[in-house]
């Protein structure tokens, strides 16, 4: 690089390799927020030749991210999961014409209007969840795993709640999310840093045939789920999904044929689901440091209980209809989602032409990741509290949720992530944490067990792109004896088995 064409600051490398074996540290959030204090809110890394930024504050990374998200939006190439997913997962493609077919289809079947349509899925998922955290909390882990995987399959295909945790259909989306996230991890393969060997002969690139096998054998089971919904469209007894919303969007020729509909959907449900085994539902995962908060912040728990007798009521289950009136539970989803973000340094960007910010060069192809859990932990944005779980930073004196100001965005965390990039499933994502977050508090207090060790928040379980809390054992106690009987008659009302 010219001498004028100065690079941001960033940690001393070695020859050749740079800063990789700096990065081997699990936590690299809390690395990168050190260095940030030590080199600025822009810092430069070399991976073993690979330019990459590391964003460290809101005003860098929406600079970047969303304001010149034209040239920020594109995706680093992942060489085996390129073939395993046919180029199809738009999560994870680069910046093409597949992307932003899927990207705007995405909209049209995730916006907030029609993320109103699976109320009836999100409230019935909360009902089943209430139940059995009730019969078997010591597996309360295992039943929010399963209810965000069940959600993702009625709100993508329109199925019934999946009761069963060991269903044949979760096990399967599991298996191919295991081996999707496995090619996603760095260093599983050596083609994606030796990439001549992509141009090896087949005979001699194992990985190849593996990844070509399963796309095979993975798409003919996307689109039985996909032409399923059809099926059903055809008999009539197909209630509104995505897949639904998706086949009036082909009839507009947004969709080159089945197959890519179907791998739509596969992203869709690989975004909101991810359950396999090690790696855990994104959902779920906020659902379990909503759970830590709720034990270890129990006057937050009774000031949510307050609002909801006030407004709910205790004759009935908390539902979509109540929430405008629940703006204490809508703070308290913002603040989880502050907090402890599940994804902490969220999906990389990649820069698509040579650029200049702030004196510093940013050469074409630079990776950029923000540290969104250095950025919802920015107490010069959050003030000096912010390691405490304090939904009231969200509400005004009125109690009233505050519309953001300054470099803050509208969701008041970064979680979601940036440009034209963030998150396509959030309004889902927010409605499914509010339901469940209202229903389990409407029924339960919700305590560390006894024979619990307390679990320090600072901890964090890393599963593969997604964190948890240190594992932990609480009780939900119901707030009332009619609480039980409540449940039952709900679970009716939802057909629900028994
Ligand atoms: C609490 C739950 C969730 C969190 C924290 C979360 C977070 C994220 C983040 C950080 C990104 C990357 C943003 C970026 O690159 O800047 C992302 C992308 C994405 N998410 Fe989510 N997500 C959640 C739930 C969901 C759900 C329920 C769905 C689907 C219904 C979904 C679908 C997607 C898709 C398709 C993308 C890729 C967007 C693109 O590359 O254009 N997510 N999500």
């Amino acid at each position: 690089t010219s001498p004028n064409k100065k690079l941001p600051p960033g940690p001393p490398g070695l020859p050749l390799i740079g800063n990789i074996h700096q990065l081997d540290n699990k936590s690299l959030w809390v690395t990168f927020r050190q260095w940030t204090h030590q080199y600025g809110p822009i810092l430069y890394l070399n991976v073993a030749g690979q330019p990459t930024v590391i964003l460290g504050n809101h005003k860098t990374a929406a600079d970047l991210l969303d304001r010149r998200a034209a040239i920020y939006s594109d995706r680093p190439r992942w060489i085996v999961l390129e073939i395993l997913t046919g180029g199809l997962v738009f999560a994870f493609c680069r910046q093409n014409d597949i992307w932003k077919r899927m990207r705007r289809s995405s909209h049209e079947a995730l916006n907030p209007q029609i993320a109103r349509q699976y109320f009836m899925f999100q409230e019935r998922e909360a009902t089943l969840l209430i139940d059995q955290l009730r019969k078997q909390p010591a597996l309360y882990e295992e039943h929010l795993d399963r209810a965000g995987a069940s959600l993702a399959l009625s709100t993508i295909y329109g199925l019934p709640t999946v009761t069963d945790s060991h269903d044949a259909r979760i096990v399967r989306v599991d298996e191919f999310t295991q081996r999707f996230l496995k090619a996603a991890m760095p260093g599983t393969y050596l083609v994606e840093y030796f990439t001549w060997m992509s141009h090896l002969p087949r005979w001699m690139s194992p990985w190849r045939k593996y990844a070509e096998d399963w796309f095979k054998r993975d798409s003919v089971w996307f689109e039985s789920l996909f032409t399923d919904v059809i099926k059903r469209l055809e008999d009539g007894t197909q209630p509104p999904c995505v897949a639904s919303t998706l086949l009036e969007e082909q009839d507009k020729k947004s969709f080159s044929g089945v197959r890519e509909a179907a791998w739509m959907c596969a992203t869709l449900y690989i975004g909101s689901a991810e359950t396999a085994r090690d790696i855990r539902n994104k959902t779920s995962g906020q659902m379990m440091w909503f759970v830590l908060a709720m034990t270890l912040y129990p006057e937050v728990q009774r000031k949510a209980q307050e609002e909801i007798d006030r407004v709910v009521g205790r004759d009935r289950t908390p539902t979509f209809k109540d929430f405008d009136a629940l703006t204490y539970i809508r703070a308290i989803v913002k603040e989880t989602l502050r907090w402890r973000p599940v994804g902490p340094i969220g999906i990389p960007h990649r820069l698509v032409q040579d650029d200049w910010y702030e004196g510093y060069f940013l050469p074409k192809g630079t990776i950029c990741m923000a540290n969104i859990w250095g950025l919802n932990l920015d107490s010069t944005i959050y003030g000096p509290d912010v390691e405490s779980f304090n939904p009231e930073r969200f509400l005004d004196a009125d109690g009233n949720l505050k519309h953001s100001s300054g470099e803050i965005k509208e969701e008041g965390h970064v979680t979601y992530g940036f440009g034209q990039r963030a998150c396509a499933g959030r309004y889902v994502a927010n409605n499914s944490l509010f339901i469940q977050i209202a229903t389990i508090l409407w029924a339960y207090n919700v305590r560390l067990s006894k024979d619990s060790k307390t679990p320090d928040p600072a901890v964090v379980t890393d599963r593969g792109l997604g964190v948890r809390p240190e594992p932990f054992l609480c009780d939900f106690e119901p707030r009332a004896p009619e609480v039980l009987d409540i449940i039952a008659e709900t679970k009716d009302r939802y057909e629900l088995p028994v």
